[in-house]
């Protein structure tokens, strides 16, 4: 089986993807959505677990070759990043959403070198608003960010229009077309589901999906 297709199994078989359209999800980025993927729950699977790490390994050695330090980003993308470093015998930070206020008033923990190559770890990408404030964090540190890596990838125009923006290369493990297809052909989602998540996936922003079925 294809990695992309075997992750995105994993996480339809561990339920770390919620359906509630009456109800739906606020991401980190304001959208309302009818969706939800938990990405943390695979730290509950170490079987899975480790095939997500080798995955990310295997994605880190193909398209980032040469890099120097894994940094997650906080919190979602730490654990991830943890155990990459420790799989691929490198030195790991992670990157607060913002400094602390007190003690060192970090928002880079760890050591990260002027100049080091770094691949940044996420869990997820939604519109990449909450990696790229990372990845900027450390090229301000002086770190040369050879990429992001992360498991999950909702393919929205808007992430795309920022990682551009940014100049920033994206891989992933896995993507939401991947995941749907797999949904459908299991039996997971219904087809009324479906045609819900299409309306919403044709303009997230809006709240117009919400009509539908009510
Ligand atoms: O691509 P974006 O639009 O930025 O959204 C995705 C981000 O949102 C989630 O983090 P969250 O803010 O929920 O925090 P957490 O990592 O502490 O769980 C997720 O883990 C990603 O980091
Ligand atoms: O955008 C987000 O905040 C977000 C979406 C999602 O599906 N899962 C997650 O952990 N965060």
């Amino acid at each position: 089986m294809e990695s992309k297709q075997l992750i995105a199994e994993h996480l339809l078989k561990i339920k770390a993807v919620v359906l509630s359209p009456e109800e739906p999800f606020t991401w980190a980025s304001g959208i309302h959505s009818p969706v939800y993927c938990d990405n943390r729950m695979i730290m509950g699977y170490p079987v899975i677990w480790k095939d997500v790490i080798q995955a990310f390994v295997s994605l880190i050695q193909k398209n980032y070759p040469g890099a120097e330090v894994i940094a997650g980003t906080a919190t979602a993308g730490i654990s991830h990043a943890a155990l990459i470093a420790e799989a691929m015998h490198l030195p790991m930070a992670y990157v607060r959403s913002s400094a602390k206020s007190h003690g060192r008033k970090k928002q880079i923990e760890g050591i990260v070198q002027p100049g080091q190559k770094t691949v940044v770890i996420d869990d997820l990408i939604s519109t990449g608003g909450s990696v790229l404030t990372a990845v900027h964090a450390l090229e301000e540190a002086g770190a040369d960010v050879l990429g992001v890596a992360a498991i999950f990838t909702y393919l929205l125009p808007q992430a795309d229009k920022n990682f551009e923006e940014a100049n920033i290369k994206l891989k992933t493990l896995t993507d939401f077309e991947t995941l749907i297809h797999l949904a459908v052909a299991q039996g997971t989602i219904s087809s009324a589901q479906l045609e819900q998540l299409k309306k919403w996936y044709a303009d997230p922003t809006s709240e117009d999906w919400r009509m539908l079925n009510q």
